[in-house]
């Protein structure tokens, strides 16, 4: 039995600590019933107590946690218990004994028999499935095209008889026979009516409800990329390496991270890349990663500008702490949490903490736009937000919208927020976003400064998406701190 639960129960139970965001805890009820009313019954007791203390909250997230995690292993368990006792039902033994050469050559024969026509319903409903995800990849993409780029048509409330409501909801299948070959007919009708009626273009004012009032600039449709921007999660660092929390700790970039930082320059000035204005933290990590990068580019003179509102996430009490580590001492599901989820809070640093004095009396922080007294003592990625939004908005904004290509040369949670921002993703979708470090994130946004495509990870893609991996990895019980 799975004592740990899997990546889709983590996130389900990452929904359980939204106790305001209704529309989440529903999802959790229809995926995990039982375990999420159980959670989210103390999701509603913690959220009436609002003076409940952070490490209180933290305690009972915990044990929250693994109460769930228990729940769900039984769950597993049931289900393949119930599992085994329908196979061992509708699969009764072969009775072989007893039977002749020539029976069992006939049995065999009819056991191929059903074999094949198993095969072929299994790579027709395969074939059907695949027709099915492409379909659906097509629309994401033209949803993530259209998102923000339109208005929506006013939804109408319409009478819909119960029969029409159930065809709606199941679809065509509960009228189909389960002839696969005919389904196969079936769905190529329905993708040629499909195409009549979704040919939007051709009615455009109609369909975004712009008859009478402005048109639509044609051209709309094709949004063009205006402006060029590049996010950069800075070289690995000292502390990448040693997997622990390195947040507002000022380690420098790890002989590997250099590297990393001069070869994204040479692959930036490859593609013909030109910057006119740099934006970093104060941290020396990503300001290291700005000069490493403008150098290989042969552009060093190009002004760079610091900020704390670019800073990486303020990890509060995690700073220091190896990330592993807390994944054996607080199960993987509560690490990923502190990492990736956009409103859980770690717990805030104190001054018993052994890096507090390190960060806070040093004199870059008696720099910034607010008191030192007012600067974060823990942080979620929402929190990160927050503040860095006013710097993107004031500062770097007027910067992109007079034609200037910018580059942020940031760390992995202010890149995650501001990609959170510009693409709109959801709270649920940006747990689903790690940046590897080192490797330039080419956004390009048309002149309202909303994404015209998805964002490009320049580079070896199969390089990028194992350096992901290992990033997420760092959670993990056995992370090798190589
Ligand atoms: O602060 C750090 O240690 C990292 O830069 C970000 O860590 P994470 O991948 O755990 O968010």
């Amino acid at each position: 039995m799975a004592a740990v639960p899997t990546k889709d129960d983590v996130i389900d139970m990452q929904f359980f600590f939204c106790p305001t965001d209704g529309s989440l805890q529903q999802l959790i009820r229809k995926k995990q019933n039982h375990t999420a009313s159980f959670v989210f019954g103390i999701g509603s007791f913690l959220q009436k107590k609002p003076k409940i203390s952070a490490s209180r909250r933290l305690f009972l997230k915990t044990k929250i946690l693994k109460k769930a995690s228990t729940l769900l292993a039984e769950e597993k368990e049931q289900k393949k218990i119930d599992r085994e006792r329908t196979l061992s039902e509708r699969v009764p033994p072969l009775k072989l004994s007893g039977l002749s050469v020539q029976d069992l050559q006939i049995l065999c024969k009819e056991l191929h028999q059903k074999i094949d026509v198993v095969d072929e319903e299994r790579y027709d409903i395969e074939s059907k499935v695949a027709k099915n995800e492409k379909e659906i990849a097509d629309l994401s993409h033209k949803i993530f095209e259209l998102k923000g780029k339109m208005k929506r048509p006013a939804l109408k409330r319409v009478r819909v008889s119960a029969d029409a409501m159930l065809g709606a909801l199941l679809g065509a299948k509960h009228k189909e026979s389960i002839d696969f070959k005919a389904n196969l007919k079936t769905v190529k009708k329905e993708e040629e009516k499909k195409e009549e009626v979704t040919d939007w273009r051709k009615n455009v004012d109609a369909m975004s409800g712009m008859e009478g009032r402005k048109k639509m600039h044609p051209y709309r449709f094709f949004w063009m990329s205006k402006y060029k921007l590049f996010l950069l999660r800075h070289g690995e660092g000292a502390w990448n390496k040693e997997n622990r929390f390195c947040s507002w700790v000022d380690q420098k970039l790890s002989e590997n991270g250099v590297v990393e930082a001069q070869e994204c320059g040479r692959l930036l000035k490859e593609q013909g890349y030109q910057f006119d204005q740099v934006f970093t933290s104060i941290l020396s990590r990503s300001i290291q990663t700005a000069w490493l990068v403008l150098e290989a580019m042969g552009q060093e003179w190009v002004p760079v500008t610091k900020s704390w509102r670019i800073n990486e996430r303020h990890y509060g009490a995690l700073i220091s702490l190896n990330r592993a580590e807390m994944a054996l001492n607080h199960g993987e599901e509560q690490v990923k949490l502190w990492r990736r989820s956009y409103d859980i809070t770690p717990p805030p640093i104190d001054e018993s903490h052994p890096y507090y004095a390190e960060i806070y009396n040093d004199r870059r922080y008696s720099t910034c736009d607010v008191p030192k007294e007012e600067l974060p003592k823990a942080e979620s990625l929402k929190e990160v937000l927050d503040r860095l939004l006013p710097y993107w908005n004031d500062v770097i904004v007027p910067v992109i919208k007079s034609g200037q290509t910018v580059l942020i040369s940031a760390h992995g949670n202010s890149c995650r927020a501001l990609l959170k921002h510009l693409e709109d993703i959801s709270e649920t979708d940006i747990v689903n976003v790690t940046l590897p470090t080192g490797v330039p994130v080419l956004l390009e946004l048309d002149e309202d400064l909303r994404p015209v495509k998805p964002r490009q990870l320049l580079g070896d893609q199969a390089k990028i998406q194992a350096a992901i991996k290992k990033v997420e990895d760092q959670g993990k019980v056995n992370a090798q701190n190589k």
